[in-house]
């Protein structure tokens, strides 16, 4: 019989970097992890670019892409890729929704809403301006842009950087025919861009922000961006909202007759936005207030089962053969948890975007409310609080197979606070050890690995030797752990990526893998 449960913890942003200068887990106090990697069976496996269907290897991992290929053992070309192939094989403008899209607006405004950057995590601004100019090609007159600005996936202040990109690219479309201009803004952790129902209230701000054109009024987001950095001192992320106005009036207000186009591609954070758009009468997140008639359209459906939203312009990739799916055919009792920031990658991404479960007997998902605070605040978040749980469920002998995430090392990574960011580290070793022994107390088998890197490069590399150190608050390129502990195995030779995951787990459960997974790391 095999040693049972498996359990498999994702260490959320904790990458391999030989680096020394801020690298927040290489510098963290982390006990447990250090013995693990000395005395188990380990590996680097690849968790960027090619190896989960990006674009290219110059992308770094995230958490969407991360965690559908940890799930679903393949890779799949990811909503990134998908948009590219689309709008240069000019198949997105053939559909029915763009067409739809435009003819609705013919005498009203086409509104583009997004995450403002080249991040390509959540979106392109390359995909914006083929939107724009497409829109002005097939007769839109008026565009009004509502940017949520990044600072998360691209540097910390480079907002002006895309802005500026974005209004030259405007102001060569525009004419007597077509105007587009910014209509309203801010940062994408203040405004409009929440997950997991974690806070709605950022999506009530950013409605009143694009929809309802309420707001401190700016003449230009360039002057918005600069008022608020003078006065607050807040990174992009963190920017209140700002609306654009010419004497007074807001120049773009959502109305009835508008079409408005949610250009992220990515699911978690577009979700929220999307049901206020969609939702009808009974839509109760948040009082809208005025519910403009509009077509809405997502660049991707962002949750196909639950059709959110109505209308899109990309089918997202149909991600088969999940592990999930695969375990709940073979009885396997299943149990995912984490935190509320966390708790739809181990649900809804790892099954490859689907928020429903496969089988509700076989499988259990708990939730665990995240604070609604800066992380750099409280850096070991709810780590204890999932452990308290988890260890029951490991204890009680119900499930076959467990998984978790703990935030710690990207939220708190993402904050750009280097010495926040060692704790956050800390605190999940800390935690590592408690699961560690309850996997001993049932002879049950631990799997340690993670998502894509970010706490292990906490500082931007400097432009020039000697340069200040400006905080890193995005993702990396790096390779991440992969570790089993309390099983005796030999780890085959190869170029391993997330995707090499699942059939490994299965492997460890006994199961002969499911013929459309890459192979197992283990022998
Ligand atoms: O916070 C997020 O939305 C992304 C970064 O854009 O991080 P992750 O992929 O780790 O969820
Ligand atoms: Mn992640
Ligand atoms: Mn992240």
């Amino acid at each position: 019989m095999s040693k049972r449960p498996v359990v498999l913890v994702v260490m959320d942003g904790v990458g391999i970097s030989n680096n020394e200068l801020g690298n927040a887990v290489k510098n963290a106090y982390t006990p447990t992890l250090d013995e693990l990697w000395k005395t188990c069976p380990h590996t680097e496996i690849k968790a960027h670019g090619l190896a989960v269907g990006l674009p290219s290897d110059g992308d770094m991992g995230n958490s969407e892409v991360g965690h559908n290929a940890l799930g679903c053992g393949q890779i799949y070309s990811q909503g990134a890729k998908l948009v590219n192939e689309s709008i240069s094989s000019g198949d997105m403008f053939t559909t029915e929704t763009w067409k739809e899209l435009i003819s609705n607006c013919e005498n009203g405004t086409m509104h583009f809403l997004g995450l403002l950057s080249d991040g390509n995590v959540h979106s392109h601004i390359n995909h914006l301006k083929s939107l724009l100019s497409q829109a002005k090609k097939d007769g839109v007159k008026e565009a009004r842009l509502h940017i949520l600005l990044d600072g998360r996936d691209v540097p910390e202040t480079s907002a002006l950087i895309y802005v500026d990109e974005i209004e030259a690219y405007m102001a060569a479309l525009n004419d007597d025919q077509f105007h587009a201009c910014i209509a309203s803004g801010g940062g994408r952790m203040n405004i409009t861009m929440d997950r997991y129902e974690a806070n709605w209230a950022m999506v009530e701000k950013g409605w009143h922000t694009h929809v309802l054109g309420e707001g401190r009024m700016f003449a230009s987001a360039k002057e918005a961006i600069e008022t608020y950095r003078n006065e607050t001192g807040v990174v992009d992320q963190d920017l209140p909202p700002f609306v654009i106005a010419k004497d007074d009036q807001p120049v773009g207000t959502i109305e009835d007759g508008d079409s408005v186009i949610l250009f992220n591609f990515r699911g978690d954070r577009a979700q929220e936005i999307s049901l206020a758009f969609d939702g009808d009468e009974s839509f109760d997140k948040f009082d809208r207030v005025r519910i403009p008639k509009v077509m809405y359209a997502g660049m991707l459906q962002y949750d196909a089962d639950l059709n959110i939203p109505h209308h899109f312009l990309t089918y997202p990739p149909k991600i088969k053969f999940t592990l999930s799916e695969y375990l709940v055919n073979k009885g396997i009792r299943q149990y995912a948890i984490s935190e509320t920031q966390k708790f739809g990658h181990v649900t809804y991404f790892w099954n490859g975007n689907r928020s429903e479960k496969f089988d509700n007997e076989l499988e259990d998902f708990v939730e665990i409310k995240s604070d609604v605070v800066p992380f750099d605040q409280r850096p070991w978040m709810k780590s204890a609080e999932i452990t308290d749980v988890l260890v029951e469920a490991i204890l009680s002998g119900k499930y076959d197979f467990l998984r978790t995430n703990y935030p710690n090392g990207d939220m708190v990574g993402h904050t750009g606070d280097y010495e926040a960011t060692i704790i956050g580290v800390e605190a999940v070793d800390l935690n590592l050890k408690r699961i560690k022994k309850a996997v001993d107390a049932v002879n049950g088998i631990l799997i340690v690995t993670a998502d894509h890197g970010n706490a292990d490069e906490m500082y931007e590399k400097p432009k020039k030797e000697g340069a200040a150190l400006k905080a890193k608050t995005s993702h990396t390129l790096n390779k991440v752990p992969f570790i089993i502990y309390n099983r005796d195995v030999t780890m085959d030779e190869g170029d391993f990526g997330l995707a090499n995951v699942a059939s490994t787990v299965a492997k460890l459960l006994e199961l002969e893998p499911d013929s459309h997974w890459l192979p197992s790391i283990i022998k």
